[in-house]
């Protein structure tokens, strides 16, 4: 396995208005197959670096790099090519899409990335084959498994999004608080899941929340407090 970090931040600089600053992160890595949890008040920016790690936002100054490569030198093509191909990503609401099966909405970074495409298909024979095995080995039943997302309960669309973000094993996964509409019980089962999930593939994670009692499940806990300068640009 590589030794080069999942993710590496270098002075990343991001506000959005570009005259203030909000996330000023002085330098971040995460090692391959280690888990982060990434503590912080609410308000102070742990979505928006999501944001910028997954991107849906474009930070004003420094390096971010996945794998190896530097995002911010190269075209947006390409930049969405390395996080199809190395990011898994939980949402807090999951966002599974309501009109496609349970099968069809794992399958989807498949469709992004011929990486993870080719990753499935020697774990599984087909991209099926490795969403199904994946969805039954959290758990879902083949009862399950063959009704509409809108017919799953939440504890059941989280796993369908935990195998969606684990198909063809990306190298690093992202989830911002997906554990913030569920009991102490559930959640705390879910966190075991998705690490046992994640540990079998070698994905690194960092886990967004701001409930500092989930900090012992993780390999190392960071505050975004302190990590974060937000001297001016
Ligand atoms: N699209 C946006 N435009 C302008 N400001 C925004 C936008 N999204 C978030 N903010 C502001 O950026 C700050 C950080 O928000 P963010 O959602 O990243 O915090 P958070 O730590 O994830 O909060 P929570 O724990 O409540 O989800 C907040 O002050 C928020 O109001």
């Amino acid at each position: 396995m590589s030794t080069e970090p999942v993710l590496r931040l270098e002075n990343l600089q991001f506000g959005y208005d570009p005259k203030e600053v909000l996330i000023h992160i002085e330098e971040f890595e995460i090692s391959p197959g280690e888990s982060v949890f990434l503590k912080g008040p609410s308000g102070s920016g742990k979505s928006t670096l999501l944001g910028l790690i997954g991107g849906v936002l474009t930070p004003q100054l420094g390096e971010l790099s996945i794998c190896g490569t530097e995002l911010t030198n190269i075209s947006s093509a390409q930049r969405d090519k390395v996080r199809a191909d190395r990011l898994g990503i939980i949402f807090q609401q999951f966002n599974l899409l309501p009109y496609i099966g349970i099968t069809q909405n794992c399958i989807l970074p498949c469709r992004f990335s011929s990486r993870r495409r080719d990753r499935a298909i020697a774990a599984g024979g087909s991209v099926v084959s490795a969403a199904e095995m994946l969805i039954r080995g959290l758990g879902l039943t083949d009862d399950q498994l063959s009704r509409s997302v809108g017919k799953l309960s939440v504890g059941q669309q989280q796993r369908v999004a935990v195998a969606r973000a684990l198909i063809g094993g990306p190298d690093l996964i992202i989830a911002d608080e997906p554990t913030s509409a569920l009991d102490h019980d559930n959640r705390d089962r879910f966190i075991e899941l998705l690490n046992l999930s994640r540990e079998q593939f070698g994905s690194a994670l960092l886990f967004v929340s701001h409930d500092q009692t989930l900090a012992t499940y993780f390999d190392r806990s960071v505050s975004l407090t302190d990590l974060n300068q937000k001297v001016p640009i």
